[in-house]
């Protein structure tokens, strides 16, 4: 028996098991185009900069463990978190957002598997809240300036199924 066909696989990160940086960003891109044509949405994001899906795309990689360009080059996690102060989000917003993002991910072909699955919704459940609760604050709200990246395992399911 060769000993190595017994070693079990590592455990990718999420970033890795989605596609890398490529399944991110065009995931963004194909999101946005897709918010734009949403009219509860669009009023909301009609003036966003036209760097706004790569950073996004950027912040979503880092937090499932991907390298660290939004917090390096484009931002930190409290930057992002200001972007949200008094932009008075709703939960009707919230639910639209992630899923018209589910959506995209689907159309994308994004790993479909449970855990996969499980893991990348339960981030967009934290971080979806966490930007309504923000945008429904003006000022400094308690939340540290050196606030760290989130950053998101697989949970519970421990891992992908690799065979
Ligand atoms: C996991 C959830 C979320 C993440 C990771 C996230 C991430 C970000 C990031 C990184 C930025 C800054 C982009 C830049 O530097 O240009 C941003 C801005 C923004 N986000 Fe979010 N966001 C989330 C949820 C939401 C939701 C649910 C909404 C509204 C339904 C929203 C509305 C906005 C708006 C309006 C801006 C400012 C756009 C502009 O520059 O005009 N975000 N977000």
């Amino acid at each position: 028996m060769n000993p190595a066909s017994s070693d079990p696989k590592p455990v990718p990160t999420l970033y890795e098991w989605a596609g890398g940086m490529p399944a991110f960003e065009n995931l963004t891109a194909a999101f946005y185009q897709k918010v734009l044509r949403d009219e509860l949405l669009e009023p909301i994001f009609r003036h966003m900069a036209p760097s706004h899906s790569v950073h996004v795309a950027h912040f979503l990689a880092e937090v499932f463990g991907g390298p660290a360009q939004y917090s390096a080059h484009e931002g930190s996690h409290f930057q992002m978190i200001q972007k949200h102060f008094s932009r008075h989000l709703t939960e009707q917003h919230r639910r639209r957002w992630v899923h018209l993002l589910l959506e995209t991910a689907d159309e994308l072909q994004l790993p479909d598997d449970p855990e996969f699955r499980s893991a990348f919704v339960a981030y967009l459940e934290w971080g979806t809240r966490i930007a309504v609760l923000n945008s429904n604050t003006t000022a400094e709200t308690g939340v540290a300036p050196d606030a760290p990246m989130p950053r998101w395992g697989w949970g519970e399911p421990g891992g992908p199924y690799q065979g």
